[in-house]
């Protein structure tokens, strides 16, 4: 089978936990040939944006023809992407180059709050390029900037992501990391235009999360490359980041990137218990697949009406 192929159009992150050093450590961890066309430079840490310097559209449109006239990737995702004339660009690629499985995360500000897209930019985001996404994957913030409304609530959560279906986007993924109401779950809100999938983890308590939106639609993205349903996907990226939050690598002294390397750990601690089993009575074997649920957060999935 040949290997699938995943490209990120992004941002670089000096400090290597979001952007495109987090897409390309989560696409090699998941298997999946990862490619990079580099929209901007940041000078970044775990403390904050100390500096951005967008690439020249004209850069930018060559990383994307030297890949398109070689490589066809099999999903690509778009990251910080900074300005209309960017987005405008790589909307004009993809469409050239026939791309397909586009996942959109519309990074607009970084967790400290730095911008890392233009104001002006999100009317050029809603027009030329949510119209080819596969899935756009705002967080509750960026939900609100596309969608024009507040979200409050499971209702205007809901209420919002139709807004944004109405652009034109196949699927609508409103995450849920910044609804600081819910203390105790991190749920995060599918919709194709027809049905709401929410899909819940515990929330876990920590400020290491630095990257979390980049890595779980770097996940979404492998997944698509690989095949996979984009209901199958997300639950990937849910176990992913899950993991990946829950065991902080304590690297600088802000907030620290999560772990692109706990998910695969976890894989093989079941895959070492599964094996070490031999031919245990059914009731160990029954506690072992909620030990190995455990492992990858108790991912709750479910579908539910509209409010
Ligand atoms: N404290 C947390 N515990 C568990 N999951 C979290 C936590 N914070 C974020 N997540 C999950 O990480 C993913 C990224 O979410 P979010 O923080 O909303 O995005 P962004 O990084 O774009 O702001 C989502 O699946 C969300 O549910
Ligand atoms: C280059 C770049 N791209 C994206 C983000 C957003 O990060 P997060 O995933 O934490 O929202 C970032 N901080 N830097």
């Amino acid at each position: 089978m040949p290997i699938p192929k995943a490209l990120t159009i992004a941002g670089s992150d000096s400090g290597g936990g979001a952007g495109i050093q987090a897409d390309l450590k989560t696409f090699q961890e998941l298997g999946v040939y990862g490619m990079s066309a580099i929209t901007a430079v940041t000078a970044q840490n775990t403390l904050g944006v100390q500096g951005v310097y967008p690439m020249s559209t004209e850069a930018i449109e060559r990383q994307l023809a030297s890949i398109g006239e070689d490589l066809t990737p099999d999903a690509l995702k778009t990251g910080m992407l900074f300005s209309g004339e960017i987005i405008r660009m790589v909307a004009a690629s993809i469409t050239k180059f026939a791309w397909e499985r586009v996942v959109v995360d519309p990074v607009m500000i970084a967790k400290g709050g730095a911008s890392l897209l233009q104001q002006e930019a999100i009317d050029t985001m809603v027009g030329v390029l949510l119209p080819l996404a596969t899935v756009v994957t705002p967080n509750i913030p960026e939900a609100e900037a596309l969608s024009g409304m507040r979200i409050t609530d499971t209702a205007s959560r809901q209420q919002a992501a139709k807004r944004i279906h109405q652009y034109g986007c196949k699927h609508v993924m409103i995450k849920g990391g910044h609804d600081e109401a819910d203390i105790d779950h991190a749920k995060d809100l599918l919709y194709d235009g027809e049905t709401f999938i929410e899909f819940t983890s515990r929330r876990l308590v920590t400020r290491h999360t630095h990257g979390t939106g980049c890595t779980f639609a770097a996940v979404i993205t492998s997944g698509l490359a690989q095949g996979l349903s984009i209901g199958d996907a997300v639950q990937l990226a849910k176990r992913f980041i899950h993991a990946a939050i829950a065991e902080p690598l304590h690297i600088g002294g802000g907030h620290g990137p999560t772990n692109h390397w706990a998910y695969g750990h976890r894989l093989r601690e079941r895959d070492e218990r599964l094996n070490g089993g031999g031919d245990r009575e059914q009731e160990y074997v029954v506690r072992r697949e909620f030990e190995i649920d455990t492992l990858f957060g108790n991912i709750h999935v479910q579908t539910r009406g509209d409010l």
